[in-house]
């Protein structure tokens, strides 16, 4: 028999919530963006971050454009005592740039909370305490009265001190969070947050942050944008009130949860960098961003250097960025597949010509606007076609496979990286372009060549080695490639062929500029074949290319 342990869970109770708005809402700006990283995410790390980790990354915060950052937890250790200090007393923080801190509703948390935000220029103090039923019953033991009581004896106890820091000039703004909100009656979540706001009397031109986690993604996101829209409409005050989303990843639909939070309502949004964070993390405030950006509209962060911020959150934290996160992952702009990179390179082409809406097939943005370049775009493994490989012998090194010699040369290139069982590099793929069609040297090999032409008539004279064996040989013909095919006929004892294509191009490798040739030859069961030639004289070139491709047919 199937066991069936779900039976011990339960669907999650809906919001009763009729005409319901946010659905058919849209985005249209950023919300106010709060980076708890320093917090919330260095809470979930096995090592916390040490006070020059913490230092290095408050920095890239701010060059990313953030106004608010939850810097820690000051009440929790010497160490985030001290960060704050060496914030404040360095004056590391910018004019604009608010520092947040976390604090329990415990009076001797607030006070070493205060004491750390002393001569700070703007602060904002978030008190937290957690109201869902089973928090109630098991970590507190408390009824909904007490535990109202809880948070707005730690919103007096804050209030009672504020005058220590406004007294010195610091501008404070007071944030509370019923933590496990979404698991919280609704009700009840707006009792206590109102009971909060009783105490400290916000005001529209004095709001407070009332900040609703969803502590541990209980729901699919559609709920917790219920619970928002529930809290934005019946809440009294809501004018003097902004509201903030700080979703996690339980569920794995953290970002999903904050964008129908903010079509819900809310004002905020708190997350982390590629959200790190307790268990499956924070929100990835990136992602949240980066989604808005993609539709239009300026997120006021700045993520145009993914690679340094990727290479500073790795320093800092110690965790990595998976290669398929969303916008920052390795492999997020990359198609290996042969159809996608062939679409890539069409797009790619495309918008270079019009240069105005973005509409590269596969690419949700342009790599380039975060600081990756378009040959990471293309990347080649057995998966790959034609179009992958000439469009990385094209970005890397110039080369421009004649559209009919991308149909045979890509399979050869397949069949040789199917064998290596690995992705090729650029440099490999030249390689093999250049040991298959370049340095073809058997039958024939070109020794020296010459060519005149009289009234259209031309002669060449050349020496080949055939087999080992140097030989002269002539021809005539109304060019010198005519000529030379002539002469490899009659004397060299080559099959019938006839030139049917030719192309040129300039390939400049270094100082030096030579030119690449390509010849396709038919021969007399008219199967045609390719052939290319590099030299710093282009007849020369071309040449070599008619030898490339009459040794490939042999
Ligand atoms: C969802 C979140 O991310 S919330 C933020 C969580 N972050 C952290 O906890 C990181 C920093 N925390 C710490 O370093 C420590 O927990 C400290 C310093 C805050 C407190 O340490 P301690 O008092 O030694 O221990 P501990 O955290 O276990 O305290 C639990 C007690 O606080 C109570 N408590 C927990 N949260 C709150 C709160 N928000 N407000 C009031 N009391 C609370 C518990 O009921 C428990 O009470 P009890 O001892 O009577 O049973
Ligand atoms: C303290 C609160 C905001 C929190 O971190 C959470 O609920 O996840």
């Amino acid at each position: 028999m199937l066991k069936n342990p779900s039976s011990k869970y339960q669907p999650f109770p809906l919001v009763s919530i009729p005409n319901r708005q946010w659905p058919s809402r849209h985005l249209t700006h950023a919300p106010i963006w709060c980076s708890v990283d320093l917090r919330d995410g260095n809470q979930a790390l096995a090592v916390p971050m040490n006070v020059s980790q913490k230092l290095d990354m408050f920095d890239a915060l701010v060059q990313c454009g953030f106004k608010e950052i939850e810097v820690g937890f000051p009440s929790a250790s010497n160490t985030e005592f001290q960060f704050n200090r060496r914030l404040i007393e360095e004056k590391r923080i910018p004019e604009d740039v608010t520092i947040q801190c976390l604090v329990q509703a415990r009076e001797d948390l607030i006070e070493k909370t205060v004491e750390s935000l002393i001569g700070a220029k703007q602060v904002v103090i978030h008190m937290y305490n957690s109201t869902s039923p089973a928090q109630r019953k098991y970590v507190f033991g408390k009824s909904k009265e007490e535990i109202i009581a809880v948070a707005v004896k730690g919103a007096q106890m804050i209030k009672d001190r504020l005058h220590r820091l406004t007294a010195g000039g610091t501008k404070v703004t007071l944030q509370y969070s019923p933590e496990s909100f979404s698991a919280t009656e609704v009700e009840f979540a707006k009792e206590i947050s109102e009971a909060v706001m009783d105490v400290w009397q916000p005001t529209p031109e004095n709001k407070m942050i009332l900040n609703l986690p969803d502590t541990v993604e209980v729901a699919m996101p559609n709920v917790y944008a219920d619970q928002i829209e529930w809290i934005c409409t019946n809440i009294k005050n809501r004018e003097s009130l902004i509201i903030s989303l700080h979703t996690h990843n339980d569920r794995g639909t953290g970002t999903a949860a904050t964008e129908l939070g903010l079509l819900a309502g809310a004002d905020r949004v708190e997350g982390t960098l590629f959200g790190n964070g307790e268990r499956t993390g924070n929100l990835d405030i990136v992602q949240v961003a980066m989604n808005l950006y993609m539709h239009g509209i300026s997120p006021g962060l700045d993520f145009s250097d993914m690679n340094g911020l990727i290479r500073m959150y790795e320093r800092t934290t110690g965790m990595t960025v998976p290669p398929r996160q969303p916008y920052a992952g390795e492999l997020v702009f990359t198609a290996f597949s042969g159809s996608h990179q062939d679409a890539i390179k069409k797009g790619l082409a495309g918008y270079e010509q019009h240069k105005s809406i973005w509409d590269v097939p596969y690419l949700t943005i342009d790599p380039e606007d975060i600081g990756r370049e378009y040959r990471e775009v293309i990347r080649v493994n057995s998966q790959s076609g034609k179009g992958g490989v000439a469009y990385l012998l094209e970005s890397e090194f110039g080369i421009e496979l004649p559209k009919d010699m991308q149909r045979e040369f890509g399979p050869l290139a397949n069949d040789i990286v199917d064998k290596l069982g690995r992705e090729v590099t650029a440099a490999e793929l030249k390689d093999m372009f250049w040991k298959e069609y370049i340095e073809r040297e058997t039958p024939y090999s070109l020794h020296h060549f010459h060519a005149d032409g009289v009234d259209g008539v031309f002669t060449c004279r050349c020496s080949l080695v055939i087999n080992g064996q140097e030989r002269g040989i002539a021809g005539k013909g109304n060019g010198p490639i005519a000529a030379f095919a002539q002469a490899l006929i009659q004397d060299a004892g080559a099959p019938a062929f006839e030139v049917a294509t030719y192309r040129e191009q300039s390939l400049s490798s270094g100082t030096e500029a030579s030119a690449l040739a390509f010849i396709q030859i038919k021969t007399a069961n008219g199967k045609t074949i390719w052939g290319a030639g590099v030299d710093t004289n282009i007849e020369l070139a071309s040449i070599k290319a008619v030898l490339s491709a009459v040794n490939r047919a042999a």
